[in-house]
């Protein structure tokens, strides 16, 4: 199963080699105003889950949202362990 870290590390990757299709390279390039976008309505889309739908479609938005977050991180350099100073 597919960890936070991993998904970090693999974003990284992503970024660092800019594969064809990649949805995080296409991100990336869309720049961190809309990265930001993303988050927001993804934040939006767990709160309308977690009220009106069940755990798995909450847990699905959730992901997504994660997976949003890390997106932003790796478009301003932001490590892990930058994030886990903060907890
Ligand atoms: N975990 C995710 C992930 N979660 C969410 N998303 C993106 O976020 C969107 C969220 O879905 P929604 O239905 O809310 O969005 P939508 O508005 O219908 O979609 P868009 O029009 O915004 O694409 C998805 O369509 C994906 O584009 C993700 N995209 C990629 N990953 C993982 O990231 C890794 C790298 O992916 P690529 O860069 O695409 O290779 C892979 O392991 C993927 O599984």
């Amino acid at each position: 199963m597919k960890t936070f870290d991993d998904l970090y590390a693999e974003l990284k990757h992503k970024a660092d080699t800019r594969p064809e299709n990649s949805g995080t390279v296409a991100q990336l390039d869309a720049g961190v105003h809309a990265i930001g976008k993303k988050i927001v309505e993804e934040a939006a889309e767990v709160w309308m889950a977690a009220e009106y739908e069940g755990e798995d479609a909450t847990a699905l938005e959730i992901s997504q949202l994660l997976y949003h977050v890390q997106v932003m991180m790796v478009a301003r350099g932001i490590s892990l362990e930058d994030v886990y100073r903060k907890l």
